[in-house]
């Protein structure tokens, strides 16, 4: 790929949806590599605008807001506020972040599909489409749930299965339901318009696979290939829905239908430009219009599809809009081997960790980065979260800033030494120094962050072993003069990490330069081994990352279980309702309120206790398979149920005269059913 110049830079990051609160998935997805990507480039004094947004359209929103019994307004209201906080709080340094029920953006994403109309872009089809009968509603996207044609998993989405990862229509699902009434959806006559992006495929082939073959990333060239290679080509796609949520189709005969999600979401990323731009006063245009504006769509694997084929035929349809330079998406982040689920509530939530670790920032970044999920699919394992903070980021980088910074305390007041009679060793090290930058630069601007990230710790790493052969603690009760260039030299390569970490640390980066009483470092001085000079005074050393303990990240673990376990007992289903039975099937059983005057385990059974129990009729005795849910003492004296006229039973050489009765809940849990008052023993139960 040419090695062009670009003038500014527009970079953008997924708009999250605004159904649920952020979690790390979406984070080592797309809003950690682009904000490292944007802190590199303002550090390098570039011209860049860095934007997303709160999707808030679309058919998931509407469904949770449904579920809750709130409007949809309140379900975006909500998590719009919350994420745009967390990012915030986080240190995603968006120049803006809009919303796409934000005016402005109705306005674009209006003026798009209206652009297009006017062009004949739109293949207008009148098709079937599955109509709710109950609801009176059809049946868009997510609405419908059915068996995927593809791998079988029974709860695929109209337009998706989540299992395989196969984007489906929703007249290809096997035995397809409401999800408003669970009904048996009917097809029913629907105008759409369609972006028939067959139209489009000589084109994509020649601007992905031909001109962006060498410089985009393969998992995206690789999905890209099999959109357009695919045997029957690109299908049409319907950019309009039968929705009262979204933006309103702005042409006549569309009443009571909105534009798709996919058509207007990207559109949010022009819409925030423009109110950014409105803000500062200054013109937006260059930003998405001009050449030497180089355009990058941060996301994840599934959003593939709609940044490299949907939006770009849609942009260049329009005219007069640049394409993006490159589109590095991540596959995807696992949680402790399981797949990140908002809905299964399987997820580190961004809102609770920074709650919970107030001021570790930069420990998540540092994590969410080194293992990111770059090329392949990764997890995120607390055990991991845990090692890479102590082994790495206390061991390497906080141990190595803290040594240069309290020796230089402890022998020269805070005040940094001059370096004098340099060694071939200290001239080596310095080379070393300069080499750096460069090298993490050139891995940031292929996207490889982590990578890059790995060029950080082994710089720190250069430091640390230049400490430890220098061995400044010994040198000093000899020759102070060497301490100092010692010292100084350890302190130049601690100020050079601070520059190249910044866009992975910022919070670290800071407390670096506040400790040197440094301003306004950025890249250009990176690789200088005269920032700090002698003379200039430096603060004491504060605490950059800190020992995260076992029961820390144990509670986390235990967390987790608890999500999993309230899971599954949500998935199991209540035992289906028995064949219906006559009043005299019922009169048969003869059901008693006893009282258990005895009760001991049998000998050489787990399950068994055996009971006594006086049932007004005379002492009975009963054997029941209890003995892992109660103890004998918690029943000696307990008024209990029991059916009485069970045909007598002979276990391990005793007969049972009847049964206890218990409630068993969902999880196997037992429960004994006692009367609400005290009752005369032989009380009858009908
Ligand atoms: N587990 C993950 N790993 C990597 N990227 C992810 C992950 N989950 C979501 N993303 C990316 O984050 C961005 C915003 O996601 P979006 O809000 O659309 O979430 P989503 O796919 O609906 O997620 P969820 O269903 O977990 O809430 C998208 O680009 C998406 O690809
Ligand atoms: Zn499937």
């Amino acid at each position: 790929m040419k090695n062009k110049e670009f003038k500014r830079y527009t970079v953008t990051s997924a708009l999250p949806y605004a159904n649920g609160p952020l979690h790390i998935g979406h984070l080592a997805g797309c809003y950690i590599p682009s904000d490292i990507y944007v802190r590199y480039l303002r550090s390098l004094g570039k011209d860049v605008v860095y934007v997303s947004g709160s999707d808030e359209h679309g058919v998931a929103i509407t469904i949770k807001a449904r579920k809750e019994g709130v409007t949809p307004q309140e379900v975006v209201d909500r998590y719009h506020t919350m994420m745009k906080e967390s990012f915030q709080e986080f240190g995603i340094s968006f120049d803006h972040y809009s919303r796409t029920s934000a005016p402005i953006h109705h306005e674009t994403a209006s003026g798009f599909f209206k652009d297009l109309y006017g062009k004949g872009e739109f293949l207008e089809q009148t098709t079937e489409q599955y109509f709710d009968e109950e609801a009176g509603q059809f049946l868009a996207d997510r609405y419908i749930e059915g068996t995927c044609p593809k791998c079988g998993y029974e709860s695929a989405y109209g337009d998706q299965c989540e299992k395989c990862g196969s984007s489906l229509s929703p007249t290809e699902l096997i035995n397809p339901r409401s999800k408003l009434s669970g009904s048996v959806p009917i097809l029913k006559e629907t105008k759409h318009w369609f972006l028939d992006l067959a139209r489009y495929t000589d084109f994509l082939k020649q601007w992905i696979l031909e001109e962006h073959q060498h410089d985009w990333k393969n998992n995206v060239l690789g999905q890209c290939r099999s959109w357009l290679e695919a045997g029957d080509g690109l299908q049409a796609r319907s950019m309009t829905r039968d929705m009262d949520w979204g933006i309103p189709v702005p042409v006549e005969g569309a009443e009571g239908k909105v534009l798709y999600v996919w058509f207007d979401a990207p559109i949010g990323y022009i819409s925030s430009t423009k109110e950014w731009a409105a803000e500062k006063g200054i013109d937006w245009e260059p930003y998405w219009k001009d050449e030497d504006t180089k355009l990058v769509h941060f996301i994840g694997k599934d959003n593939i599809v709609f940044h490299c084929i949907v939006f770009p035929a849609i942009l260049k349809t329009h005219g007069g809009y640049i394409l993006p330079d490159n589109v590095p998406a991540n596959e995807f982040l696992n949680l402790e081997g399981d797949k990140i689920s908002t809905s299964r509530n399987w997820a580190v939530w961004l809102h609770e960790y920074l709650a919970e670790f107030p001021g570790k920032q930069d420990v998540l970044r540092y994590v969410l980065t080194a293992n990111a999920p770059e090329t392949k699919d990764n997890d995120f394992t607390w055990k991991d979260f845990q090692s890479r903070n102590n082994s790495e980021l206390v061991a390497i980088l906080g141990n190595f800033v803290n040594r240069a910074v309290v020796l230089t305390h402890k022998y020269f007041e805070g005040i940094v030494p001059e370096a004098e009679n340099l060694t071939a060793h200290d001239r080596e090290v310095m080379e070393t120094l300069q080499g750096f930058p460069d090298k993490i630069a050139a891995s940031i601007e292929r996207y490889r962050f982590r990578e890059a990230l790995s060029f950080v710790m082994d710089f720190c790493r250069l430091g640390n072993k230049y400490l430890a052969d220098t061995e400044p603690w010994k040198v000093i009760k000899e020759d102070k003069a060497r301490t100092g260039t010692i010292l100084n030299i350890a302190l130049n390569i601690a100020a050079n990490v601070a520059i190249v970490a910044e866009p992975f640390l910022p919070f670290t980066a800071a407390k670096i330069y506040e400790m040197f009483n440094l301003k306004d470092l950025n890249w250009t001085k990176a690789g200088d081994t005269g920032i700090l000079g002698y003379g200039h005074i430096i603060n004491p050393a504060a605490l950059l990352f800190e020992k995260i303990e076992d029961d820390v990240v144990e509670a986390q673990v235990q967390k987790l279980l608890e999500a999993k376990k309230k899971n599954e007992l949500e998935n199991v289903q209540v035992a289906p309702m028995k064949d219906i039975i006559s009043f005299d099937d019922f009169g048969k059983l003869d059901m008693r309120v006893v009282t258990v005057l005895h009760a001991e385990p049998m000998p050489k059974s787990k399950k068994l206790l055996k009971l006594t129990v006086e049932t007004g009729l005379g002492k009975k005795t009963v054997l029941s398979g209890i003995a892992e849910h109660f103890k004998p003492e918690d029943l000696i004296g307990k008024q209990v149920t029991m059916l009485i006229n069970l045909a007598p039973r002979k276990m391990m050489g005793i007969d049972s005269e009847g049964m206890i009765l218990m409630a068993e809940d969902k999880d196997g849990s037992l429960r004994l059913l006692h009367p609400n008052q005290a009752t005369g023993n032989g009380s009858t139960i009908s």
